[in-house]
């Protein structure tokens, strides 16, 4: 199990936004543009109660012109805050769509050249969520909530200031008042919501995890009659979910505290503030000041305690798509010491999928350039996994393979792609045509290039018969093409490589004679100046290879010409 990392079920958060910086720093400047301009909505909003107050002061006094002037500079701040939020939103909307489209990118390029065996490693499903929904959940982050956050510090620095500089008697009281209760109140949100949101978000992965399982193995399910026993599965996660979901809201009702000391804050502040101002202390304008923006300071809070909820969960999103990113990271390729000699030579492979359970023990097979060999033995005498590892696919836990005395470990893994080639017994295709498909090869190959490709293994013919010929529909799951075809299109894609070594993992379904036919000839034509290998399973493919390794339970136990016929078949 030398390659495989495993993805963290219950990622680090300290680092979080430390890890997702260099994720966000191509995109600092339009970033700090969204905040600065959402800073600039906030303090247009702080001064909003401020103006309302002199407003009533200006009233008091019989002052009408002042009050006009007031209500003017009213209407003017509540304009410019509306502009600026949707400037702001529109900035940082485009970041979020920036780092995205970045993440994107570097996902699907990590996921297209991590080991085989770290892709196996894990639930379809589990990848598929941190490649989707936690690449949004970044966005969203950049897009929404660091935004709130910045906006909403603003707005209690702001209004402090505000509040501070207008009485600092109400100032005192509002600090006496208010913020020992909601210190609490927000400290015993914060605890409950630590432990809650995280497990709100790992609970919903394993559940679209355990439900992408059972789209991909609906034909399965129906064929063993096991849906009953997977839909208990699945409700046994649905089940651990809803639990999760309760918690998260259990830990949200602290929030509903908040109303309380609001009602506490609003009485003692009017009667307060109209102490103060019976005394000439402070005016009536400062106390309708001060209501005001104790008002929107509780909004604030609540947004606040909200906010950071939202932020623990997609923290825990966030670790997991960093978590995949790091795992997947370019494999470290360290030169080692060449050999001489040409062809592909396994030494000493051993490799076990499970710890101290190897399915390969000590594998010795060298195979020449030009040569054709096929590799038989019964079902799981290790014959596929073998195959994995001689194209480098699997790193071997020890041993090495060499192709014309490189190490494969060494080897950079878009050299290796083209180098040797695996194609496997079901060949994955994409939804649309063929040529669609054959597109997929390395070079970005033309038309041109796939008609030659198709000469060149004598598959012109089929091609043309073909309802469209390249632009012959495979269907959303390559339905269309029987597996032994489905071969077919991975043997023209094969001649556009042009590898060194190339080895066909033979198909056992629905092999008509004219496609084992053509695949046979593809081979022969193309098997010129490099070596093929073919995992056999036809007798009739058996028969005419000129070497045969017959593996049994991981060892090589016959390797030879004129291996008798039975044998090597069974
Ligand atoms: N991805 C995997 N995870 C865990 N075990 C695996 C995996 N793939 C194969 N194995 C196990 O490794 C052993 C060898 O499997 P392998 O597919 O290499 O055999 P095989 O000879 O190619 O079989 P077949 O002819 O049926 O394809 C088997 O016991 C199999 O169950």
């Amino acid at each position: 199990m030398a390659d495989v990392r495993m993805l963290a079920e219950e990622p680090d958060l300290r680092r979080v936004l430390g890890r997702a910086w260099p994720h966000l720093r191509p995109h600092r400047r339009i970033v700090a543009a969204g905040v600065a301009v959402n800073l600039l909505s906030t303090l247009a909003l702080t001064l909003v109660p401020v103006l309302i107050g002199r407003a009533v002061d200006r009233l008091l006094d019989h002052d009408r012109d002042g009050l006009l002037a007031i209500a003017a500079a009213v209407l003017v701040l509540v304009v410019a805050r509306m502009l600026l939020l949707r400037a702001s939103e529109v900035l940082l909307t485009r970041a979020g769509e920036r780092v995205v489209h970045g993440l994107r990118d570097l996902v699907v390029e990590r996921l297209g050249g991590t080991p085989l065996r770290f892709l196996e490693a894990h639930r379809g499903g589990d990848l598929l969520r941190r490649s989707t929904v936690e690449i949004a959940e970044l966005a969203t982050f950049v897009r929404s909530q660091l935004p709130d956050v910045i906006s909403l510090g603003g707005y209690l620095v702001f209004t402090a200031i505000v509040l501070l500089t207008s009485s600092w008697e109400l100032s005192a009281l509002l600090l006496v008042v208010f913020a020992p209760p909601m210190w609490l109140i927000t400290r015993a949100f914060r605890r409950a919501a630590e432990r809650a949101y995280p497990a709100e978000a790992a609970a919903q992965a394993t559940l679209a995890a355990t439900f992408a399982e059972s789209l991909q193995a609906r034909e399965q399910l129906q064929i063993d009659g096991a849906t009953g026993t997977w839909l208990a599965r699945l409700r046994g996660d649905a089940g651990g979910y809803l639990r999760t979901a309760r918690a998260a809201q259990r830990a949200a009702t602290w929030i509903d505290g908040t109303w309380v000391v609001q009602g506490l804050t609003t009485a003692a502040l009017l009667v307060g503030g109209g102490l103060l101002a019976g005394g000439d202390v402070v005016s009536v304008g400062v106390v309708v000041t001060f209501v005001l923006a104790s008002r929107d300071l509780f909004s604030s809070v609540d947004d606040f305690t909200l906010v950071v909820g939202e932020m623990l969960q997609s923290r825990v999103g966030l670790a997991r798509l960093l978590d995949l990113l790091d795992a997947t990271g370019a494999p470290a390729t360290s030169p080692a010491a060449r050999t001489s000699g040409r062809g592909l030579v396994a030494k000493g492979l051993t490799y076990a999928y499970r710890d101290g359970e190897p399915v390969l023990r000590e594998i010795d097979v060298a195979f020449g350039p030009g040569e054709h060999a096929g590799l038989v033995g019964e079902t799981g005498s290790g014959k596929t996994t073998l195959a994995k590892l001689l194209c480098g696919l699997y790193r071997p836990d020890a041993g090495t393979v060499r192709l014309d005395g490189e190490d494969l470990a060494a080897l950079d893994p878009a050299v290796l792609r083209r180098r040797l080639v695996l194609i496997p017994q079901q060949v994955h295709v994409i939804a649309g045509t063929l040529a669609d498909n054959l597109a997929l090869a390395p070079g970005e190959p033309t038309r041109a290039d796939f008609a030659v490709a198709a000469a060149r293994l004598g598959l012109d013919a089929w091609v043309a018969g073909l309802p469209g010929g390249f632009d012959a529909e495979l269907g959303r799951r390559g339905e269309r093409f029987s597996a032994g075809e489905r071969q077919l299109v991975g043997l023209i894609r094969a001649a556009m490589i042009d590898p060194d070594v190339l080895i066909l993992d033979e198909a056992t379904a629905d092999l008509d004679p004219a496609t084992a036919h053509r695949i046979e000839a593809a081979l022969a034509r193309l098997r010129r100046d490099r070596t093929v290998l073919v995992i056999a399973h036809r007798p009739s493919t058996i028969e005419r290879l000129p070497r045969v390794v017959r593996l049994d339970a991981g060892r090589i136990v016959a390797d030879g010409t004129g291996e008798p016929l039975e044998a090597a078949c069974r």
